[in-house]
């Protein structure tokens, strides 16, 4: 087996984001439907032998490797090893916009729980991964899985879905949204009624709304923009709690023209959703 791979490390988002209730310890639970983008960061893995440390080749900036939650969830699954591992080195390259609502920080987790699952040899199930993923963030589990889902609990519990796999501007308004200050904020919708989930899904996800929307919007004013600005095409929505925001569209040619069209400084990307992770596909092909 070669000791280096290379796998994508893909964007969410989430196409509806209910709140509908909160956990005794003070979580918020929700109903929020996940879609994985054809877009996203890119992690390499090269096996190190006689030399047992798991470092990055280059810190991601703002993030110190101890709290990285690639590093972490490479600590975490050599933990469950019994045997000596060699260590690793990773190459991250990022794409993704750190505090988007893209679970960047998320996805690198899985990717790196997936990938070192199979270069380390160590045979864990899915449902391990996922369980050792969560521990990391409530995000990782549906990056760990793979498959576009309704998440339930704080996004733990999944019901695959299968949205239209449709095309999406991605707009990323110039400010870095803390999921913390949001969840703690008082004007905060927290009663939505929880809907009965139908197993697979299909639903029209721009029928039901993200509950951060409204303070979001008021909390940044370049997310209230960006918003106005990308609903006069169609159906536009807030990513988890922001700061990027989506607009759907049936083909990518429809979704560029809006893309060329954006006000000058507004950086993002177009990209097509998915309901199959393309982590797994690429896995997949390399197996
Ligand atoms: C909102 C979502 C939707 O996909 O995504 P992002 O916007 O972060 O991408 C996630 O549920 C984000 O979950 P998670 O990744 O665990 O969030 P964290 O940044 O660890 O949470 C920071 C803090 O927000 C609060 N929090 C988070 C999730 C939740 N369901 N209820 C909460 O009350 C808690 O106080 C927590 O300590
Ligand atoms: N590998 C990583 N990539 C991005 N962020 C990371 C990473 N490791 C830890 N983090 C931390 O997680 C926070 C949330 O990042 P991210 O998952 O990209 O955003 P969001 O949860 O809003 O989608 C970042 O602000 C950063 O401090």
């Amino acid at each position: 087996m070669s000791s280096s791979i290379t796998l994508p490390s893909p964007a969410k988002l989430n196409l509806f984001l209910h709140i509908v209730g909160r956990r005794p310890d003070g979580y918020h639970e929700l109903q929020t439907l996940f879609q994985f983008l054809d877009y996203g960061d890119e992690i390499t893995f090269t096996l190190t032998p006689g030399d047992a440390r798991i470092r990055l080749e280059e810190p991601v900036p703002g993030v110190p490797d101890n709290d990285n939650l690639i590093i972490r969830a490479a600590r975490a699954l050599a933990e469950r090893a019994s045997h000596a591992l060699p260590g690793v080195t990773i190459r991250i390259q990022k794409r993704l916009p750190m505090g988007g609502g893209l679970g960047g920080g998320s996805s690198n987790a899985a990717t790196t729980l997936v990938a070192l699952n199979h270069l380390w040899e160590l045979h864990l199930d899915e449902d391990e991964l996922a369980e050792l993923g969560l521990d990391l963030g409530a995000d990782v589990p549906v990056f760990v899985r793979g498959r576009s889902a309704i998440g339930e609990g704080v996004g733990e519990k999944l019901t695959p879905a299968n949205p239209p796999e449709d095309w999406f501007v991605v707009l990323k308004p110039d400010c870095e949204i803390n999921t913390r200050k949001i969840f703690s904020e008082e004007g905060l919708t927290r009663d939505t009624p929880k809907m009965k989930i139908a197993p697979a899904f299909e639903g029209d996800a721009s029928r039901y709304r993200n509950d951060c929307e409204d303070v979001v919007r008021k909390l940044y004013p370049e997310v209230n923009k960006s918003l106005e600005w990308l609903s006069q095409f169609g159906p536009a929505r807030l990513t988890g709690t922001g700061a990027c925001i989506f607009g759907r569209f049936p083909t990518e040619s429809a979704a560029r023209i809006i893309w060329e069209s954006k006000p000058s400084g507004i950086t993002g990307f177009v990209a097509k959703g998915v309901n199959h992770s393309p982590l797994h596909k690429k896995l997949t092909e390399l197996k």
